[in-house]
């Protein structure tokens, strides 16, 4: 067992976890069996991938860490039966090898929250567009996302067929983000990233007061975040209340573990204590900067923003 401090145990178990439910999301998209369930809402659907990921996750993280309270997308569904090689115990020497910030140093298991979404870009996955799917475990302390988990199971799926598949993403605020290349967006251009499965009025709307040169619309919070973390957008805007905790905690850890900045389109920062609601209300904003998100925050017009109520 080791002898590290227990929120950089928690991040090491996590990672070791993504890279299990990678296997798990891809196997299963292999065999085509996805087992679809219509959850009622727009284009929310669930997949097999969906609820082995999570029970994977709950499981292995409540093994090792019982007194942590835990929190994911999918609602149970009375299968209680994980297989043995679900449970990860491993715990990812290249989280263990670096030392946590200080401040972190005396987090105990009550001041964490842990939120799960085992698979960000469930409708994509179900019409194949693979890259836009991620593993999503975002780890809250007295209900500040501070570290985050961000696995990109068909990262490097277009690159043919002998090309490894799947990258994880993670860090700690404090010490950094790992496992991608930070790029700036290019300069002389305005590229905004939004939903393409969930799009409002509002959204729509939204967008176009940031006056933007190109938009890509794409799936999975995750996924956009990791466009703005690699240069490739300039921001995420998304004004609408359809995004929940479970989406936003590890990919913002990760951003603002990175220098950039994620709140809801009023600017508030969100909350993620075990007895806040679960909906985004305020939409989402993020930028890879801190100077950068301003701007985008005085051109969402005030009309949209009082539609969406604070988080
Ligand atoms: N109107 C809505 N209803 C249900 N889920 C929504 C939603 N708007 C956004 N989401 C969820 O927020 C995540 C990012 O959305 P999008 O891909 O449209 O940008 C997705 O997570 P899941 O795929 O984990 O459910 C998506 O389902
Ligand atoms: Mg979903
Ligand atoms: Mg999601
Ligand atoms: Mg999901």
């Amino acid at each position: 067992m080791s002898s590290a401090p227990l929120l950089l145990r928690l991040v090491a178990n996590s990672v070791s976890i993504s890279h299990r439910v990678g296997n798990i999301v891809r196997d299963i998209m292999k065999k085509g069996e996805l087992g679809i369930i219509d959850k009622g809402g727009k284009n929310d659907f669930q997949t097999e991938a969906d609820r082995s990921g999570q029970r994977c996750i709950l499981a292995s993280l409540h093994r090792m860490f019982p007194k942590v309270c835990l929190f994911g997308e999918e609602e149970e569904d009375g299968n209680d039966q994980v297989p043995a090689d679900w449970i990860v115990g491993e715990m990812s020497e290249d989280v263990l090898r670096h030392k946590l910030p200080a401040q972190y140093a005396n987090v105990k298991d009550e001041d964490i929250t842990v939120w799960v979404d085992p698979l960000d870009g469930t409708a994509e996955y179900t019409q194949g567009l693979l890259d836009h799917v991620t593993v999503l475990i975002g780890i809250a302390v007295k209900g500040e996302a501070v570290a985050g988990v961000v696995y990109q199971p068909y990262f490097n799926y277009q690159a043919g067929a002998d090309a490894a598949l799947g990258r994880c993403i993670w860090g700690i605020i404090g010490l950094g983000s790992f496992g991608f290349e930070p790029k700036s967006p290019p300069e002389g251009k305005n590229i905004i990233t939004t939903t393409r499965s969930h799009g409002t009025r509002a959204v729509v709307e939204a967008v176009e007061k940031c006056e933007p040169t190109d938009v890509l619309r794409v799936g999975g919070a995750g996924h956009k975040v990791l466009l703005v973390l690699e240069g490739k957008a300039h921001a995420y805007v998304f004004a609408s209340p359809g995004c929940k905790k479970w989406d936003t905690c590890a990919p913002e850890a990760v951003l603002h573990a990175a220098g950039g900045k994620l709140t809801d389109i009023h600017g508030n920062k969100f909350q993620y204590g075990p007895t806040v609601q679960r909906r985004n209300t305020g939409g989402v904003l993020a930028t890879p900067t801190v100077e950068a998100h301003k701007w985008y925050l005085d051109h969402i017009p005030q009309d949209v923003k009082d539609t969406l109520p604070r988080s």
